[in-house]
């Protein structure tokens, strides 16, 4: 793997990370693909839009086809019909969600919620599960506390993802696949600084913050970004998990992220939201019964350019999935425009001012 930072504008940075499937520009959107697919796009939606990279994970895909039926494709790849670069995760923070039967050195035990029956997740296994979906970005088996998790049950947890980590990367017995580390520490400055270093100190392609996002204050999130960050390599990437909408997107890039993912974008649209220019449109709102306006004039996507705001208001009020589908697809579109307008911003050292304005555009709710 190469990682090239191209431009910096104060914190933060263009980059060029080139991987098995393909050419990755940073700072970048990765969709979410839960099941093997991005909820109502194909991957030649997502290739139109201009996706260079998604997002699968190990937790579902183990249950569900199972790993078996995946190899039997030839690796996730083949199975889902996506010939660019796969990041996936490694079910650490899946479970964190189910409730969990066992959780100790050795691994996860927890209920199945497909049929209720035992599983067993640890770092080996799930080096095993993410070697054979064949992705081409890896991540170590991590234990993510819960966000009310108190000083002790972090530092356990932090110091357990230590030694899954080394276990992660001792497993991780593969050519043409890359394996990122990641950093926990919750909300507590020296935890976060101890992890930082301490994965750093173990080795990996790239680093993931990870045990963010979770719930705690905003405040609280770019501040643990800015500590571990100062404990990261100049020159790997770095991938803040689960975040986020546009404002957090743009406060994460200003403080040295290169990598973003959530279903924030997708699941807003199966609600009835656009992302804009302007900001957040609601197309169930009856203000938008009648406009022949698109979703935006300055998006070039299928729905803006063959739809109205009407049509969409209709679809969405008669429950047409074709309603979910367009949104999807336009808020996809958005969010990879979107990032090709931060990287040209930091390209041309105006990144501060197209942050300024479009946190005030997107803090003062919709158009
Ligand atoms: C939403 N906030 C958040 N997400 C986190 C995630 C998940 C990131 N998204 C992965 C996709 C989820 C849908 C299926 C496909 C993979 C985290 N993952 C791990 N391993 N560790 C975290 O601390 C960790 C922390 C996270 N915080």
């Amino acid at each position: 793997m190469e990682f090239e930072v191209k431009k910096t504008s104060g914190k933060a940075r263009v980059g060029v990370l080139k991987l098995p499937h393909g050419v990755v520009r940073t700072p970048v959107f990765m969709p979410v693909g839960t099941n093997a697919n991005v909820k109502l796009l194909t991957p030649r939606d997502l290739e139109e839009a201009g996706a260079e990279i998604v997002l699968s994970n190990t937790f579902h895909l183990m249950l569900k086809p199972g790993v078996e039926i995946i190899r039997l494709h030839g690796g996730l790849h083949k199975f889902m019909g996506w010939k660019k670069p796969i990041l996936t995760d490694s079910g650490g923070f899946q479970v964190f969600s189910l409730p969990k039967l066992k959780i100790d050195d050795e691994g996860v035990t927890f209920k199945s919620p497909i049929d209720g029956s035992k599983v067993f997740l640890s770092p080996e296994i799930s080096m095993e599960v993410q070697i054979a979906l064949g992705s081409d970005i890896c991540m170590a088996f991590d234990h993510c506390p819960p966000p009310d998790a108190d000083y002790e049950v972090v530092k356990e947890a932090t110091e357990r993802t230590y030694r899954w980590a080394l276990r992660s990367k001792e497993a991780f017995k593969t050519e043409n696949q890359v394996l990122f580390g990641i950093v926990q520490g919750g909300v507590y400055p020296d935890l976060r600084k101890k992890s930082a270093l301490q994965i750093t100190s173990i080795g990996f392609d790239g680093y993931a913050i990870g045990g963010l996002s979770i719930g705690e204050e905003r405040s609280l999130t770019l501040e643990m970004t800015e500590i571990t960050v100062e404990y990261l390599p100049e020159d790997r990437p770095r991938y803040f998990m689960g975040g986020g909408s546009p404002e957090l997107i743009l406060e994460l890039v200003d403080r040295g992220v290169d990598m973003f993912d959530s279903v924030f974008p997708t699941r807003i649209a199966r609600h009835g939201t656009a992302l804009t220019w302007k900001g957040r449109l609601n197309l169930k709102a009856s203000y938008n019964k009648r406009s022949l306006d698109p979703v935006d004039e300055q998006c070039g996507c299928y729905t803006c350019k063959n739809f109205t705001r009407s049509y969409i208001h209709h679809l969405i009020d008669r429950g047409e999935v074709l309603g979910q589908i367009l949104l999807s697809l336009h808020n996809v579109s958005f969010m990879i425009s979107f990032m090709d307008e931060v990287r040209r911003s930091i390209e041309e050292g105006t990144f501060r001012e197209f942050k300024g304005k479009m946190i005030d555009v997107y803090s003062s709710g919709g158009v």
